[in-house]
C-alpha cells in the first residue's frame, strides 16, 4: 500500500465554528485552508488573523493554499504563524524561487500551485526549491466544481519530474475530488488530496477522510 494523505478543506466547512469543525475532521493528515482576497480569485474566505487563530487551536497541521495577489509580500506571514506548509500560485509570484526560500526559512514546507491551464514545464528547475506541488484540478476559487480530467497528463509529467530528482516532493491535488476522481489522481503520481465537499458533505466527515485515503492507498502509479 501506497502512503497518501487526505487534506480536508475547510471551504466546505461550516465558517460560524471552524473550531468544532476541526474535530469532525481528526483521521485527517491536514487541514486545508483556502486564504482568497476576491482579487487571484473571485471569492473572499480568510486572512492571516484567523490562520494564526487556527494555528493556535487546531491538532492538525496547517496545509494554507494562498489563492491572493501581490503573494510574494504576504505568504512569509503564514509561514511565521505556524502553518506547516504554504502554497502560493506560480501566477500571482513575482519570484518564486525567492519565495519557496523564504517560506523555508520561515520554518514552513514550501509548496507552488498551479491553475489548471498553467504548465508544469517552465517550473520544472525548480522543484528542488519545493516540499510540494499543488495541481489544481478546478479552477481556483469555489468548492463543490467537477474534477477536470485534462489535468490527469500534467500530474504524471509532474510525477516523472519528481522522481528524476530523486527528491520526495509530493504532488497535491485539489479539487472536485471524489471516490471516484481520487482514484484516477493518485495512479497519475498525486499522493496529497484535498477534498472539501466530499468530506464535510457527508454524515461522518472522519470516516470519508479514511475512505478516501484507502482507495488512494490501494492504487498503483502508472506514469
Ligand atoms: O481550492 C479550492 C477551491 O479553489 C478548494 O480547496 C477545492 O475546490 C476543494 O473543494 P471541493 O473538494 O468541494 O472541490
Amino acid at each position: 500500500m501506497r502512503t497518501c494523505q487526505i487534506n480536508p478543506s475547510i471551504l466546505s466547512a461550516d465558517f460560524t465554528n471552524l473550531q468544532r469543525e476541526l474535530t469532525r475532521i481528526h483521521t485527517a493528515d491536514a487541514v486545508h485552508v483556502d486564504v482568497m482576497d476576491n482579487h487571484f480569485v473571485p471569492n473572499l474566505t480568510i486572512g492571516l488573523p484567523v490562520v494564526k487563530r487556527l494555528a493556535e487551536v487546531s491538532e492538525l497541521p496547517l496545509d494554507v493554499h494562498l489563492m491572493i495577489s501581490d503573494v510574494d509580500r504576504w505568504a512569509p506571514g503564514y509561514a511565521e504563524a505556524g502553518a506547516a506548509s504554504v502554497s502560493f500560485h506560480a501566477e500571482a509570484s513575482a519570484a518564486p524561487i525567492k519565495l519557496a526560500r523564504d517560506l523555508r526559512a520561515a520554518g514552513s514546507r514550501a509548496c507552488m500551485a498551479l491553475r489548471p491551464a498553467t504548465p508544469i514545464e517552465p517550473y520544472l528547475d525548480m522543484l528542488p526549491e519545493l516540499d510540494m506541488v499543488l495541481l489544481m484540478s478546478v479552477e481556483p476559487g469555489f468548492g463543490g466544481q467537477a474534477f477536470l480530467d485534462v489535468v490527469l497528463p500534467k500530474i504524471r509529467r509532474t510525477r516523472r519530474a519528481i522522481e528524476g530528482t530523486g527528491l520526495p516532493i509530493a504532488i497535491q491535488v485539489d479539487g472536485g475530488i471524489t471516490r471516484e476522481t481520487i482514484l484516477r489522481a493518485a495512479e497519475a503520481g498525486a499522493d496529497v488530496f484535498v477534498a472539501g465537499s466530499s468530506v464535510y458533505g457527508t454524515q461522518d466527515p472522519a470516516e470519508a477522510v479514511v475512505t478516501l485515503r484507502n482507495l488512494a492507498a490501494s492504487t498503483t502509479v502508472s506514469v
